[in-house]
């Protein structure tokens, strides 16, 4: 299976279950693996044969940039639906990162596999 990604994608969101956390913005961090056709693309060396990451990264920055969930299990579902909706995307596998989230832990978060794998 051919994957596009992207790593790392850092983005700052209101997040959280307590009420300091209801009143500033966190930054979370997403990584994504999206299946995609990749010799679909390099035939033909056209971006619209292509899954478009930069499509995709600015649409999750917009949505997350103006949600306020208060789990990070509903951001990233939210996110992973988005990606397999209105993207070229059979199969996600989603990270979703709060770093420094726990005091002594680098980042805590979740990682989900949705759609069905070509
Ligand atoms: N499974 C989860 N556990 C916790 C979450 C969460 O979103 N999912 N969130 C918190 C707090 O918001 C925490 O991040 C604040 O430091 C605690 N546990």
């Amino acid at each position: 299976m051919d994957i596009v990604f992207i790593k790392d994608l850092d983005i700052e969101t209101v997040i959280g279950i307590y009420d300091w956390e209801r009143k500033i913005r966190q930054t979370v961090r997403l990584n994504l693996e999206m299946s995609s056709d990749i010799a679909r693309g390099a035939a033909t060396d056209r971006i619209e044969d292509a899954l478009d990451y930069k499509a995709v990264a600015k649409r999750l920055i917009a949505f997350v940039e103006n949600s306020s969930f208060q789990l990070v299990e509903t951001l990233g579902e939210r996110c992973a639906e988005i990606v397999l909706n209105e993207f070229p995307v059979e199969w996600v596998r989603l990270e979703l990162d709060k770093p420094g989230a726990v005091r002594g832990s680098k980042s805590v978060g979740i990682r989900i596999e949705r759609g069905r794998k070509p």
